[in-house]
């Protein structure tokens, strides 16, 4: 029977940087692939866990230093939400304070955690991202924020090995040099396109009124300052 019972939390932070059309015709939208760890191989903002003694503003641009190579200044910082994620039978919270920045200084750079891209707004590849980000990225980038949300995921169940074809070159070119010999093995990946979790069900609320300037949960209190 599945459980959604917080006992305790962990607050992370999710920053999202645009580029509104100016000089580019689009508007564009810097996510960074995940090459290790949580949320591995999707795309997604930039974050992780707030360290003891930061604000989550703090650690949101720390992040975004270490993770982007790239700064905001404070007053271009906004905070455009908290999501609450649970876990079926995982009495762990991750509450996520996100912001956003429509202006940025340094040069961005890849680390070793994550590859840094531009994106479209109508190009974002939501099938390669957290579940929850088709629903409340749209908002922020439509200016419906600040939100609050609430997010349950239950582990995907184990599924069957996936075959991904290999590139063949199928070219008859009478150019091609036949002397070099592809093998066409293929090979099998355990990723699923969008995480190892699945989104069960999920609340979330763009009124002001609706967004609470605090959450507490078993004691601890999340301001949502800015
Ligand atoms: C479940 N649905 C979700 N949807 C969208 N985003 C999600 C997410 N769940 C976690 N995230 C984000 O993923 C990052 C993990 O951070 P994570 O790598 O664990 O943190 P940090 O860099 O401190 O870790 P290490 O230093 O490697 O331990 C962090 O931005 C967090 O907001």
């Amino acid at each position: 029977m599945e459980s959604f019972t917080i006992a305790s939390k962990k607050v992370l932070t999710l920053v999202l940087v645009i580029d509104k059309a100016g000089q580019k015709a689009r508007n564009l939208i810097l996510l960074g692939y995940k090459k290790r760890g949580f949320g591995a191989h999707l795309w997604n903002g930039f974050g992780g866990k707030v360290e003891p003694g930061e604000t989550a503003h703090e650690g949101a641009l720390r992040e975004l230093e270490e993770e982007a190579g790239i700064t905001v200044k404070s007053e271009d910082f906004k905070k455009a939400g908290i999501l609450l994620f649970q876990f079926e039978n995982d009495p762990v919270a991750l509450e996520t304070h996100v912001y956003k920045a429509y202006e940025y200084q340094g040069q961005i750079r890849e680390c070793e955690e994550m590859r840094p891209e531009w994106f479209a707004f109508d190009d974002i590849p939501y099938d390669q991202m957290w579940e929850d980000d088709r629903i409340w990225l749209p908002m922020l980038l439509n200016g419906q924020d600040p939100f609050f949300g609430r997010m349950y995921f239950k582990r995907k169940a184990l599924e069957k090995e996936t075959k991904v074809a290999p590139v063949v070159n199928t070219s008859t070119s009478a150019h091609v040099n036949h002397s070099t010999t592809m093998t066409a093995t293929s090979f099998t990946t355990a990723q699923p396109k969008s995480g190892p979790f699945a989104m069960y069900d999920h609340h979330l609320e763009h009124s002001l009124q609706g967004v609470p300037h605090e959450v507490a949960l078993d004691g601890t209190i999340a301001s949502f300052e800015n």
